[in-house]
């Protein structure tokens, strides 16, 4: 009985076949999107521009990335907090994760590929940028579904020509014991948007705005979009962050591509047409970067707690105050 009940994330066929941007179920499909992320803050996406062999072979690649040694992967350091190598934490033993910058771009693959091979892997970074490019191809179709479905087209151009995509590869160990254990804490992202596609092990729990972890299971062909805090304050608080964590469970290790989108030297304002009378301008206009780094100091950690727990206005307040503060650094 209780799986029944259990409540579960829509699941949206995105699929390039299914879509038509010249027939009436286009404006169904775009409001469909919304209300899903208005709803749980993210959604999963059946899509079909990543091929069976290009997936397999990116999750090839992959292993090949995690089994090389520590101190290699070691080298890989970003000045964005947690964009780089992170492994080997004494809170979450099962967890590792790399950040391949600009991994849109054949020079973005490249110079990481090169740090981690420096003789090369030629079919490690065209898998890598093959699969970034497809998965940012499935951003713009939600981009341009959400934006359509609120009317906010226009000022979603002024942002686009800023996205950049980081691809983060991540690894989760197998519990060593039957216990479910922690892969990764609950937390919301502070992406703009996020797309994870995962092998066949799921872990990936969401929760929802009446405080329930939702198990996802999602089929190979799928992915979980899911808005991050950028996209919250962009949207006017409308499409909130979901927190969300990882547990695993099981005799198999996971292994997760997530995209992660931001947006860069471009200053992030609320569009005009989500701002009135019920919805008041809830944050100011930020720089995504300064965000970013804004919440990992301490101070942007206690503004972090107060995002996930507070369950009133004030989160928003909170939130305000670090956006409009990172603004201004
Ligand atoms: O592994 C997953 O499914 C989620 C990973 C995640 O939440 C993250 O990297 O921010
Ligand atoms: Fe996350």
């Amino acid at each position: 009985m209780g799986s029944s009940t259990q409540p579960k994330l829509p699941i949206i066929d995105l699929s390039l076949k299914s879509l038509n941007l010249n027939s009436s179920s286009w404006v169904t499909k775009c409001d469909e999107v919304r209300c899903a992320l208005e709803e749980y803050g993210c959604f999963i996406a059946l899509y079909d521009g990543v091929s069976r062999e290009l997936r397999d072979a990116t999750f090839l690649a992959l292993q090949e990335l995690f089994s090389l040694p520590a101190e290699v992967k070691a080298k890989n350091i970003s000045d964005t907090p947690y964009n780089g190598y992170i492994g080997q934490l004494p809170m979450v033993p099962l967890y590792e994760s790399l950040g391949i910058d600009d991994a849109t771009t054949t020079e973005g693959t490249e110079s990481f590929t090169k740090l981690m091979w420096p003789s090369g892997n030629q079919s490690f970074s065209e898998s890598v940028v093959m699969f970034s490019k497809s998965v940012a191809e499935l951003d713009q179709i939600v981009m341009k579904m959400v934006t359509a479905s609120y009317g906010i087209e226009e000022p979603y151009e002024t942002i686009r020509g800023s996205t950049t995509y980081l691809l983060k590869p991540t690894k989760y160990l197998r519990p060593q014991g039957n216990e479910k254990t922690l892969g990764v804490y609950p937390h919301t992202d502070k992406s703009f948007m996020t797309y994870l596609h995962q092998d066949e092990v799921n872990g990936l729990e969401i929760k929802t705005k009446g405080g329930e972890w939702i198990e996802v299971d999602y089929t190979p062909s799928s992915f979980v979009v899911m808005a991050g805090g950028a996209f919250m304050a962009w949207t006017n608080g409308r499409i909130e962050a979901p927190t969300h964590r990882v547990m695993m469970s099981g005799d198999k290790d996971r292994y997760v591509l997530g995209l992660f989108v931001s947006i860069k030297d471009h200053i992030i304002q609320v569009p005009q047409k989500l701002v009135d009378e019920d919805h008041p301008l809830q944050f100011h206009a930020f720089d995504h970067y300064k965000y970013m780094h804004f919440y990992h100091t301490d101070e942007g950690i206690k503004c972090k707690t107060a995002i996930v727990l507070h369950q009133t206005t004030k989160r928003y307040d909170n939130v305000t105050q670090a956006l409009t503060r990172a603004a201004r650094h």
